[in-house]
């Protein structure tokens, strides 16, 4: 990105901590901005359980075309302490239905270990060395997706839930392609998840994984792994790994599991990306991977991390500035390794705020960027 180049970036914190963490990725795409003189608006805007119980609107329109018309999205998370989203909603204003309006179909979910807090993951260092991984994830379909979906009640009165997983080729082509993308950018080496042996979705996302990499990509190493012997393989050696290419459901899971190789849930950043259309734009928007945590939202306890570094992942994917967002990682390692810790991540040290860990990281920032 250069100076005559303006971009427009939505800022919607969303419910729960959401805005708490989002916050702390604003500020440090504001402070970039500054130091780097470039024109980037910050638009924000409502969404979410908690704009639709005060203003009666979940998406209100607003910010809808905030984030239909911005180069990028910085969200933060959606949920209330009730369940469910309200029925007539979730078709309509779900983020579900937020990220199939901005048609983004890859979800990129990395994963790596710092030695700084190879303590407060639940594994073993030995275990945590080395670990950098990258979830490749499909975000428009799949069981998330699927028609028909919903409770009926039978006959006699015994009421049944339906979801339909189902997933085409072209939706699995498109995946399978981003992935082998990236693993030509790192250690080239994808893992293909799924069920095959149980569902015939299964056998056709691995019989089309196959087919674009014999056809496209025969110079990346490429394996296929049960989804069930993969959430073992990544606790037990996670460091085997280079990409994970699986579907919606089993990237939502299995990240939140990888995120503990990291120490927290709050460490991990993601980027949703949609296909590039004529006109260059592409749907873009980066959130961190947890949800709201009604469990400690308002108490200025989340770490923010997660946030911060879906703002590098924008910088790099959506804003043009690989060196920018390779600074911002290297601030929050450098706030970490001078011993900036969030609650989830102190195991029995002293702990800070989140916006106490924000100031660390943007201080690291501003002298890495002077
Ligand atoms: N992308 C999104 O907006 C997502 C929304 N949700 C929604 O969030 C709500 C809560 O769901 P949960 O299952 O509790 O998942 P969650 O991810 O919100 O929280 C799980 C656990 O991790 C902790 N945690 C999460 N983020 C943290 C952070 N940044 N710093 C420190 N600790 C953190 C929480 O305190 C909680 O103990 C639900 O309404 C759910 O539907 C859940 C996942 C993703
Ligand atoms: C809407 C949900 C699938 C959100 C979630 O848990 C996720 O994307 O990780
Ligand atoms: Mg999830």
């Amino acid at each position: 990105m250069t100076r005559s180049d303006s971009r427009s970036i939505a800022v919607v914190g969303g419910d729960g901590i959401g805005p708490e963490v989002t916050a702390q990725g604003r500020r440090i795409l504001a402070l970039i901005a500054e130091k780097r003189s470039l024109p980037i608006t910050l638009t924000d805007g409502d969404y979410g359980i908690e704009a639709y119980e005060k203003r009666g609107r979940m998406w209100p329109e607003s910010t809808r075309i905030a984030m239909a018309e911005a180069d990028a999205v910085l969200f933060g998370a959606i949920g209330g302490t009730s369940y469910p989203l309200p029925p007539k909603l979730h078709k309509t204003d779900s983020l579900l239905a937020v990220r199939r309006s901005l048609d983004v179909f890859v979800n990129l979910r990395p994963v790596k270990t710092s030695p700084a807090l190879y303590e407060a993951s639940s594994l073993k260092p030995r275990v945590l060395e080395g670990v950098d991984l990258i979830i490749v994830r499909e975000l428009l379909g799949g069981i998330y997706f699927g028609e028909p979906r919903g409770v009926e009640t039978l006959p006699g009165g015994e009421r049944r839930g339906v979801n339909t997983h189902i997933y085409t080729s072209s939706q699995i082509q498109r995946v399978a392609r981003a992935a082998f993308d990236i693993a030509r950018t790192r250690k080239g080496r994808v893992c293909s998840v799924a069920k095959e042996n149980v569902m015939e979705a299964g056998q056709l996302w691995r019989e089309e994984v196959q087919a674009i990499h014999d056809a496209r990509y025969p110079d990346v190493e490429l394996s296929h792994m049960l989804v069930d012997h993969c959430a073992m393989q990544l606790v037990r050696a996670p460091a085997q790994f280079d990409v994970l290419l699986t579907d919606n459901l089993f990237g939502d899971i299995l990240s939140d599991s990888a995120a503990m190789v990291t120490g927290s849930l709050g460490m991990l950043p993601s980027a949703s990306l949609g296909v590039v259309r004529e006109d260059g734009r592409r749907g873009a928007l980066y959130e961190p991977v947890h949800g709201s945590a009604p469990d400690i939202a308002g108490k200025d306890l989340a770490n923010p991390i997660g946030s911060i570094l879906s703002v590098a992942m924008m910088l790099r994917f959506s804003l043009g500035m690989p060196k920018e967002a390779d600074l911002v990682e290297r601030a929050v390692s450098d706030a970490l390794e001078s011993g900036a810790r969030t609650a989830d991540i102190a195991i029995g040290r002293k702990y800070i705020s989140t916006v106490e860990m924000g100031d660390a990281v943007a201080s690291k920032l501003a002298s890495l960027l002077n």
